[in-house]
């Protein structure tokens, strides 16, 4: 295969004179083109007409205007994260020094919006605009704070030589689009003869077919460039240019340590502020949509919360605050590392209502524990109730744990005669299970559980793991195929259905997904409205505003027709892909349980 694409190369390269300084310049710009499985771009051209999709496909390639962030309202409060932003961001000279700050004005309505406006001059390059509140009603706890992009960077020559030059992988790549810095591990190849502090030209080397039908980067990292186009992926980089920076260590180094900044980005194609290690446990860097998604399910404090497939915890934390860390939060996911992930965010967000689970989500419903007839109630009604449930979901140390609770439960509760914790009584049943002197402790420990009784929770969030192609920026979609989406479909489903199962009746399911594939979200909704006959719609839904947000419900291009009955389409949150967005694609459904016995 490496063979077949050198010889490719080597007559590309006999048909090419050398490289004039107009030819450098004109091909260092940023210019993506998405390459899609031809299969997959005929369907989504058949599900948005060729215009709008092919809009869509430009738009992925880009990153948002925009960084969004969440202040943890527990902590801190979105005036206050602002005023420190800003300090923070003129200090680092990322704020033109002549920063107006007095403009901060107060809407007459309720819906208060702060701004802090600031006037960076195009010559001064900064990367900050504007930093400001979420204007929407009830969530103001969203700050945005504005960059600005695509710039053109000139690509500067030295003493007529071409700048060194550095390339990057394309996950590398993305996360400096979104304002990060380069790391080691994602330089694949530099030019020869680079040294700290020297300027360098950084471009993206993307997947390629191969001839086996499949796709990768044919480069062995530590590549030396020579700046010429006998450079691997000189041709393909074409349109593929992020940026200049200064080399942080010398070409040897790059390759010989394992970690740090590869690369001070400089002057950037597209210019955001990194958050990196900023303000930690007072802010969340979260997408637009997730944050929304959180506010859609609108939990209550007290009420018991579960999320389905909960990592890294985003919008776990984001319902938790929102519930004022007042209830039951309990976040599940597959992944051990990943549950240990949630437990370390809520703990730096100072939340204590969040229970973490490594649970499969397609097997969350434990239909054994319904001979125990919990009652529906939510937390904040019956505390008791809502710890033996919890337990008994609970696979602590072994599956005799049921057992080893129902026999102990009124006797643990009657010795104290008062409250006790649920952390205590877990530590008395290990006990009673394991003899004294067995000593299990709780910090960075997993526990499994073997699912929930049906009707346990008030809300459920199913955020679906999906093929996540309205993520942003994207620089490479050829991977997905028609099969991979379908069963991406049919995996939601499924864990649908068991959501709908742990819902109480009178609850509130949200679904969530961040795909442009009509069949990952309208066509779920189409499923579990013919399949659950006591869901519906909720009829209330908030009409989104800001940055980045049409507000609008209506489907842009009618597609989400075909799946919903009329009526039903102003239902669905749905974001419009030509907009400014930082997620594109993203769908939001939120359903209404009613009575189960229909
Ligand atoms: C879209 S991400 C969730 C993002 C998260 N809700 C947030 O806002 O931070 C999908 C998650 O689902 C998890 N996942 C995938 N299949 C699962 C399953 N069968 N059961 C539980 N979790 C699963 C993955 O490990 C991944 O962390």
């Amino acid at each position: 295969m490496q063979k077949g694409r050198n010889f490719i190369k080597a007559i590309r390269r006999s048909f090419f004179t050398p490289i004039s300084q107009m030819d450098q310049t004109a091909r260092y710009r940023y210019s993506p083109t998405l390459k899609w499985n031809p299969v997959v771009e005929e369907y989504f051209i058949k599900a948005y007409g060729a215009d709008h999709f092919s809009r869509i496909s430009t738009a992925l390639t880009r990153p948002s205007c925009y960084s969004c962030i969440r202040v943890n309202t527990l902590k801190s409060t979105s005036d206050a994260v602002m005023e420190k932003l800003l300090e923070i961001f003129k200090e680092r000279g990322m704020l033109d020094v002549t920063v107006q700050e007095s403009t901060i004005t107060q809407k007459p309505d309720n819906c208060r919006k702060a701004t802090l406006e600031c006037t960076g001059s195009a010559e001064s390059l900064k990367a900050i605009e504007s930093i400001s509140k979420c204007q929407f009603p009830g969530m103001d706890y969203v700050v945005f704070v504005k960059g600005s992009g695509p710039h053109a960077i000139h690509y500067g020559y030295n003493e007529g030589k071409p700048l060194k030059e550095v390339i990057v992988s394309r996950k590398c790549a993305e996360a400096v689009l979104r304002g990060a810095q380069v790391y080691v591990p994602g330089v694949l190849a530099c030019s020869a003869h680079v040294e700290r502090g020297d300027a360098v030209a950084v471009s993206v080397a993307v997947e390629q077919s191969a001839p086996d039908g499949g796709w990768g980067v044919a480069m062995t990292r530590g590549t030396v460039l020579q700046g010429s186009q006998a450079d691997p992926y000189y041709f393909e980089r074409d349109g593929f240019y992020i940026g200049q920076g200064t080399a942080m260590m010398s070409r040897a180094g790059l390759f010989r340590v394992s970690e740090g900044v590869a690369v001070d980005m400089k002057e950037r194609v597209f210019r955001l502020p990194s958050f990196y290690d900023l303000l930690e446990g007072e802010i969340f860097l979260q997408n637009l949509p997730s944050i929304i998604t959180a506010h859609a399910l609108d939990p209550q404090p007290g009420e018991r919360v579960l999320d389905m497939c909960a990592a890294p915890g985003g919008k776990t934390t984001a319902i938790a605050i929102l519930m004022k860390d007042k209830g039951k939060v309990v976040a599940v996911d597959r992944s051990h590392n990943k549950v240990l992930g949630i437990q370390k965010l809520a703990a730096e967000m100072g939340i204590g209502c969040i229970t973490t689970y490594k649970l499969d989500a397609l097997k969350s419903v434990c239909h054994g524990a319904e001979s125990d007839n919990l009652p529906n109630t939510c937390f904040s009604e019956d505390v008791q109730n809502m710890q033996k449930s919890d337990l008994l979901s609970t696979d602590i140390d072994g599956s005799d744990e049921k057992l080893l609770y129902q026999k102990n439960f009124n006797d643990l509760q009657l010795k104290d005669g008062q409250y006790t914790s649920k952390a205590e009584l877990r530590k008395r049943i290990r006990k009673l299970k394991n003899g004294p002197g067995r000593n299990h402790t709780a910090g960075g420990r997993v526990e499994k559980s073997k699912g929930f009784s049906p009707n346990s929770f008030d809300r459920v969030l199913l955020d679906a793991p999906c093929s996540a192609l309205g993520l942003r920026p994207r620089l490479f979609a050829g991977e997905d195929t028609i099969d991979s989406l379908r069963s991406h479909a049919k995996y939601q489903r499924r864990m649908f259905d068991q959501a709908v199962q742990l819902v109480r009746p009178g609850g509130v399911i949200v679904y969530s997904t961040c795909t442009i594939n009509p069949g990952e979200n309208e066509a779920l909704v189409r499923y579990a409205l013919d399949t659950h006959k006591f869901l519906s719609l909720a009829s209330q839904h908030p009409k989104i505003g800001g940055p980045g947000l049409t507000g609008s419900c209506q489907s842009p291009d009618g597609f989400i027709e075909e799946w919903l009955k009329p009526g039903e389409e102003n239902l669905v949150q749905r974001f419009d892909p030509s907009s400014d967005l930082d997620t594109i694609g993203f769908f939001i459904a939120k359903f209404s349980v009613g009575d189960k016995n229909i």
